[in-house]
């Protein structure tokens, strides 16, 4: 065992209890790596439960410990034999790549370009909702057609929303309707990795005749490339390549890559070249019926109440949906109990109080007051001035959304405005997140800080 991790246990052993020490961190196995500390969970269960309740005490221990930030990486698998890479869902945003370079190109067995596609993740267990239809429809078209529907296919987003999911759709679908596609699926810090390995070795040559001699390239999270000016150079010409010879290229992008600081004007430019789709947060019925779905594919047994349950409470993202679902799963495994929905209030009590804490509208009023840089009490007085009525809006079309409370109540909690004042806002609002680019983003970056 890595003895960081061994002093990190015996600490965490003081501070947490015997029972979660020995439920979730004692069967972890650990590597010491260049950034940090590698950890191996024996099932997803176990990682996602790790990732979610004890992640930032095992990383405050290192600190505590080592006087650094150091990273911790987590995966499913054993520290003496590597799995494969689960995708970006289920790990942690990897380290910079040199620690871990790619496997060695091996164009004689066109495998080797697709073990990375993760085979869960098809159209098939994708559940469709108003947020997410075009996303779909797009990676399905592209699938179907590759290098001919929409080149590059862009799909952006914030986290957790589904966009690796669909990717990997795309992939699995090309390779089903033709088993020699050679696919390569990347994460962005991979592509990164890859090209200073070739650097560092000088085999550019082998580099750029590995990734151009794919069929389709995906690649996870380009805003990681903002600021790394011989990546993009690097990207621009595989992209060039590709494109030119109608190979395939989907990308995903935590925002609209116009808006990614420090990327090239060049590169932004050629990914509008061809579609670009926004991936949405789902609304309650899509989150109950992803949940539902869900643990239908993990064999767990939840009614629909459960289901509604979360999908009521927790509207961050579907990463932490899963989330919980998995700590329910877990739980009601390891005390032996159906999942109704007392256990689940139960279990998850802490869990469902954070993402209820902050949506009142007094938290909303003070986000929004924050975010946009204005005082509270101007937020709520009467003027006028632009620069205050606009975040007004937004802070009364957020507690519409995010509160059970009344349009005159809200109207009463803004000082003791009108009802048709909240009514006239949310629709502007809503209007305006349909055409403009940056006030979508800011509107799902509220939410996602309200509700995360
Ligand atoms: N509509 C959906 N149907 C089924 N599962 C979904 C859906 N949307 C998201 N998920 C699931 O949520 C989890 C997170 O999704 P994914 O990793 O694709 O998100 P992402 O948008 O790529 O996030 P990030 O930008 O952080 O990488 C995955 O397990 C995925 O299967």
């Amino acid at each position: 065992m890595s003895d960081l991790w061994r002093r990190c246990l015996e600490r965490l052993e003081g501070e947490l209890s015997a029972e979660d020490v020995h439920t979730w961190l004692m069967p972890l196995q650990a590597r010491d790596d260049t950034f940090g500390l590698q950890l191996f969970a024996p099932n997803p269960y176990t990682l996602d439960t790790v990732r979610d309740r004890y992640l930032k005490r095992i990383e405050a221990m290192l600190q505590q410990l080592t006087g650094h930030d150091l990273q911790v990486r987590l995966e499913v698998g054993s520290s003496a034999v590597r799995m494969p890479p689960r995708p970006a869902s289920a790990v942690l945003p990897p380290v910079p790549a040199p620690a871990q370079p790619l496997p060695a190109p091996a164009p004689a067995a066109p495998v080797a370009f697709n073990h990375n596609l993760d085979p869960h993740y098809t159209f098939e267990t994708f559940v469709e909702g108003k947020s997410n239809q075009l996303g779909k429809a797009a990676a399905m078209q592209v699938a179907m057609n590759p290098g001919r529907a929409y080149n590059p296919l862009l799909l952006y987003g914030g986290t957790g929303l589904g966009k690796t999911h669909l990717m990997h759709a795309a992939g699995n679908l090309m390779r089903e309707r033709n088993p020699d596609f050679k696919v390569l699926y990347l994460r962005s810090e991979q592509f990164v990795g890859a090209m200073i390995e070739a650097l560092r070795t000088k085999s550019m040559d082998e580099f750029k005749r590995r990734f151009r001699s794919v069929d389709a390239l995906l690649i996870d999270d380009i805003q990681f490339f903002a600021g790394k000016d011989t990546t993009q150079e690097e990207f621009f010409h595989t992209f060039n390549a590709l494109f030119e010879s109608k190979q395939q290229i989907i990308l995903t992008c935590d925002r609209y890559p116009k808006e990614v600081d420090k990327l090239e004007p060049r590169l932004k430019s050629r990914l509008g070249w061809g579609l670009s789709v926004a991936i949405e947060p789902p609304d309650f019925e899509t989150r109950a019926a992803i949940l539902l779905s869900k643990a239908h594919d993990k064999g767990v047994a939840v009614s629909e109440n459960v289901a509604m349950l979360l999908a009521k409470r927790i509207r961050s993202n579907v990463r932490d949906l899963e989330g919980a679902l998995n700590t329910l799963a877990a739980r009601a495994n390891f005390y032996g109990r159906p999942i109704t929905t007392e256990f689940a209030e139960e279990t998850l009590r802490d869990l469902l109080a954070t993402h209820a804490q902050a949506v009142t509208v007094p938290n909303i009023q003070k986000m929004v007051a924050d975010y946009y840089q204005v005082r509270l009490q101007d937020l709520l007085s009467k003027r006028r001035v632009r620069s205050l009525a606009r975040p007004r809006q937004i802070a009364m079309a957020l507690s519409k959304e995010l509160t059970e409370h009344s349009l005159p109540e809200i109207g009463e909690a803004f000082g003791g405005r009108d009802h048709t004042t909240v009514l006239h806002a949310c629709r502007t609002i809503k209007k305006l997140c349909e055409t403009d680019t940056r006030m979508r983003q800011d509107w799902e970056q509220l939410i996602r800080i309200l509700t995360g």
